[in-house]
C-alpha cells in the first residue's frame, strides 16, 4: 500500500454522501453529498477543507448513482484530489445489509458482489445503491482495493433470543428470516464514543443508543456488544422513521391487502415510503414538524407524540434487556440536533435515573456532551455519530493488513 488516503461512499436511495480522509490524522480532505438523485431538482455540494473550505454547489438533473459519482469525481479533481489520484490507498463504501455471512469489512470481489446483490430482496431501497456506488468505483479506479463495511456487522453479537422471530423455525432458516439490524457502523462507532465520554473503557459500560435519522434504530450495547437492536430483517420495523412506519401487527399487511385489495408492491411502497412522520402529517423533517408543534398544528403534534411514544417503549425496553445501563447516546440527525425529542424522550423517568438538564440539553455543539444533570445515575448524552470516518478507519485498516 502507497498511499494514505481513503474515500468513503455512502450512497443511499436517493443520495451519495462523500468524504475523503487522510488516514494519517484522520483528517477530511473533502466532504459531500449529492442529493435527489434522479429527479429534475438534483444537488451537489461540495467543501473541501483542504483547499481553503469554500464549498461549491450545482443543481441539476443528475439521472443515476453512476452519474452522481462521476460528478463527484469531477469535483474532487478540481481540488486536485481526483480518484486517478496515487494517494488514494482504497474506497470504502457502507453496504446497508450483509446477511450473516460479513460480519467484518472486506475486501469486494465478484463472489462478495453476488452476495450484496443476493440480498437487495431484503434491502431495496440500499442494496442497489450501494452494488452502483462500487462499480461505478471499480471502473473508474480498476487498481484499487474497494472495501465493504457492512450496517449488519455489528450486530450479529446478537443471542439467537433477540435475533430469531417467533414463527417456524424449518420456514425461517429456509428463507434466512431473522432479525439483522442495520445502522451497525454508527451503533458501534457511538457505543464506543460514549463510554470514552464517561471516561470508562467500552467493556466497562451498557449503553442504549438511539439512532435517530430519516431511518432510525435503537441498539442495545453489553460490555461493548450489541445484544439486540430495533431494526429486523429489513430496515422497516422498530422506530417510526421519516418515511418508515416501524413496527405495526404483521396483519396490517393482509388486511390491506385482502380487504384494502392493494398488491404486495404498493404495500411495500406504503410502508417505507409514504408511512412514519410523512404518512403521518405530510413532512419528514423534524425541524419542520416542530416549527408547525410549536404554531399549534394539531397533526404534526400527534406525528410527534407517536413518534416520541414508540422512542419510549424502546428505552424501557432496553433497560429491561441491559438490566444495568449506564448510558443512553442520542445520534444521527435527529438524535444531536432535536433537543425537545431528547427532552421528551425521557421526561417523567426519573424513577429509571433518567433526566435531562434544560439549559444543557439547549447547548449546540458538535462535540460529545452530557445532556443529564450532574451527579444522574444514567448519563444521557449527545454523541454525534461519523459512519464515515468509522468506514474510512476500517477501511485503511484491512487494506494495510494486505
Ligand atoms: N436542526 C435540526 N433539528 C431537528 N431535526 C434535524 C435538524 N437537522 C436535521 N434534522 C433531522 O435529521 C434528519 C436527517 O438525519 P441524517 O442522520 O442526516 O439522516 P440520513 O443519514 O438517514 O439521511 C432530517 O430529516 C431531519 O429530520
Ligand atoms: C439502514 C437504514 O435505514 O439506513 P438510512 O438511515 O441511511 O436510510
Ligand atoms: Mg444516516
Amino acid at each position: 500500500m502507497t498511499g494514505t488516503r481513503v474515500l468513503v461512499l455512502n450512497s443511499g436511495s436517493s443520495s451519495v454522501k462523500y468524504q475523503l480522509l487522510d488516514m494519517r490524522d484522520s483528517s477530511r480532505l473533502a466532504v459531500g453529498l449529492v442529493e435527489r438523485i434522479g429527479e429534475e431538482t438534483s444537488r451537489l455540494k461540495h467543501t473541501p477543507p483542504a483547499n481553503g473550505g469554500q464549498a461549491r454547489e450545482q443543481t441539476g438533473p443528475i439521472a443515476d448513482h453512476e452519474a452522481a459519482l462521476k460528478a463527484v469525481a469531477e469535483e474532487l479533481g478540481k481540488d486536485g484530489l481526483g480518484l486517478d489520484s496515487p494517494e488514494l490507498a482504497a474506497i470504502g463504501h457502507r453496504v446497508v445489509h450483509g446477511g450473516r455471512q460479513f460480519t467484518e469489512p472486506t475486501v469486494i470481489d465478484e463472489r462478495v458482489l453476488a452476495e450484496i446483490e443476493r440480498l437487495i430482496p431484503v434491502a431495496p431501497l440500499h442494496n442497489p445503491a450501494n452494488l452502483t456506488g462500487i462499480r461505478t468505483a471499480q471502473a473508474l479506479r480498476p487498481d484499487l482495493p474497494q472495501v465493504a463495511v457492512f450496517d449488519t456487522a455489528f450486530h450479529t453479537t446478537m443471542p439467537e433470543s433477540a435475533a430469531r422471530y417467533a414463527i417456524d423455525v424449518e420456514t425461517a432458516d429456509e428463507h434466512r428470516i431473522r432479525r439483522y439490524g442495520f445502522h451497525g457502523t454508527s451503533h458501534a462507532y457511538v457505543s464506543r464514543a460514549t463510554a470514552k465520554l464517561l471516561g470508562r473503557a467500552p467493556e466497562e459500560v451498557n449503553v442504549i443508543v438511539l439512532h435517530l435519522g430519516n431511518g432510525a434504530s435503537a441498539s442495545a450495547v453489553r460490555a461493548g456488544r450489541c445484544v439486540d437492536t430495533s431494526m429486523g430483517l429489513t430496515p422497516l420495523e422498530g422506530l417510526v422513521m421519516g418515511t418508515r412506519s416501524g413496527d405495526l401487527d404483521p396483519a396490517v399487511i393482509f388486511h390491506l391487502a385482502r380487504v384494502g385489495g392493494m398488491s404486495m408492491d404498493e404495500i411495500d411502497t406504503l410502508l417505507n415510503k409514504k408511512s412514519g412522520l410523512i404518512g403521518l402529517c405530510g413532512d419528514n423533517d423534524m425541524r419542520e414538524i416542530r416549527r408547525r408543534v410549536d404554531e399549534g398544528d394539531e397533526r404534526a403534534r400527534l406525528a410527534f407524540d407517536i413518534y416520541i411514544h414508540r422512542l419510549r417503549k424502546y428505552i424501557g425496553a432496553y433497560y429491561a434487556v441491559l438490566g444495568r445501563v449506564d448510558a443512553i447516546a442520542f445520534t444521527a440527525g435527529v438524535g444531536e440536533n432535536a433537543a425537545p425529542v431528547r427532552e421528551a424522550a425521557v421526561a417523567g423517568l426519573e424513577g429509571l435515573g433518567l433526566a435531562v438538564d434544560a439549559e444543557r440539553n439547549s447547548v449546540r455543539s458538535e462535540e460529545p456532551r452530557l445532556v443529564s444533570p450532574e451527579g444522574a445515575r444514567v448519563a444521557v448524552a449527545v454523541v454525534p455519530t461519523d459512519e464515515e470516518l468509522e468506514i474510512a478507519t476500517q477501511t485503511y485498516a484491512l487494506v494495510g493488513s494486505l
